[in-house]
């Protein structure tokens, strides 16, 4: 990673995850949190799984080099001096995000990124009445995201498009995926489609169709086993002979009459399968789907041999 200095502000789950991944990738990391004891268990749990990933070859330098590179601010204007990107890591509350960055605004130079982790909020809401407004965007990660190398970089209206651009450079040089939510929707992109899940996972247990465990177990041993490594659009796509579109005419009444028992109607339109159809044939032309298909499974094979012992 470009040397750089990263401000963490907040440091409970997801800030200690980010200080973790920032000083990994070789930045100098400042972190400021309210409680003196949430400092503390920072610290220790940096301490921890840095020893996680060096002993897992994640890392390339002994543990305690990198710790060295982390240091505890008493105040967050101090956390954020000379920072290239702030990471607030503050409560999902609007206005304690939006209070923060007013605290730290004077402290921060004009070409900061001031990111939020913010796993719903919209950037424009939290940026409402900011002197910074263009400098921030939200910059959600997985947790943990020195694990889940995916983070959303969602503008607001106002965002500046070289901070945009620098929020998806220093995320790229810390070694994540980062996606560019190309409009403001809460929950962007992760928590959306998570959202989705869960949503059908809570009626399914409401409902008496399936214990909870039932329902982990259907996501662990199954979707979940294919979608790490391929998305829903190409599973659907590698499920079904002919591709998406075949899979679209196959199930497509079926996932709407399933959207419309919750209430939702959203059905696969001809123009939006076409328009899904026509992005999968130029990710994988259909004389190539059964050499996919093949690779697919020598990844699930993987997954059996790594989670299940012998096939
Ligand atoms: N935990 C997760 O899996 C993920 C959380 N996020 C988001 O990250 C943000 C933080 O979430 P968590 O780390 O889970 O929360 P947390 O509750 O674990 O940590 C929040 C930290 O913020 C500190 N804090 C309280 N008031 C503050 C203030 N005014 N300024 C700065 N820090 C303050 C608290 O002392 C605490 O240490 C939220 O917006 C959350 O939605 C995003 C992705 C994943
Ligand atoms: O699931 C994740 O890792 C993130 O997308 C989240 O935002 C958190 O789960 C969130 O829902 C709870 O803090």
């Amino acid at each position: 990673m470009t040397v750089r200095k990263i401000a963490v502000l907040g440091a409970g789950s997801i800030g200690t995850a980010f200080a973790v991944l920032f000083a990994a990738a070789g930045a100098t990391v400042r972190i400021w949190d309210p409680l003196t004891e949430a400092r503390e268990r920072a610290l220790s749990d940096v301490r921890t799984r840095l020893g996680l990933l060096h002993a897992n070859g994640l890392l390339d330098e002994p543990p305690e080099r990198a710790l060295e590179r982390i240091s505890f601010s008493e105040e967050a204007v101090e956390a954020v001096a000379g920072a290239s990107l702030v990471q607030e890591c503050a409560p999902e509350r609007a206005e304690v995000k939006r209070e923060l960055f007013a605290r730290v605004a004077a402290g921060v130079d004009d070409d900061t990124v001031l990111a939020s982790s913010s796993s719903a909020i919209v950037p424009s809401s939290i940026a409402a009445g900011s002197d910074r407004a263009a400098q921030i965007v939200v910059g959600h990660p997985g947790n943990p995201p020195y694990l889940l190398p995916v983070i959303e970089v969602v503008p607001s209206p106002a965002s500046r498009a070289d901070i945009v651009a620098a929020a998806m450079a220093v995320y790229r040089d810390a070694g994540l995926s980062p996606v560019l939510v190309r409009q403001e929707a809460e929950g962007f992109i992760f928590n959306r489609l998570q959202g989705a899940v869960l949503r059908e996972a809570y009626c399914l247990v409401r409902d008496g169709v399936a214990s909870v465990e039932d329902v982990d177990t259907v996501m662990r041993r199954g979707l979940g086993r294919r979608w790490a490594f391929i998305g829903p659009f190409e599973t659907a796509d590698l499920n079904t002979r002919g591709g998406i579109a075949s899979h679209a005419a196959k199930m497509g009444p079926a996932y709407e009459r399933m959207g419309a028992e919750r209430g939702q109607h959203d059905p696969w339109s001809p123009e939006l399968v076409a328009e899904v159809a026509a992005r999968r044939r130029e990710s994988l032309p259909l004389d190539e789907w059964e050499r996919r298909v093949a690779w697919r499974d020598e990844q699930l094979l993987r997954f059996r041999k790594a989670f299940d012992g012998p096939a």
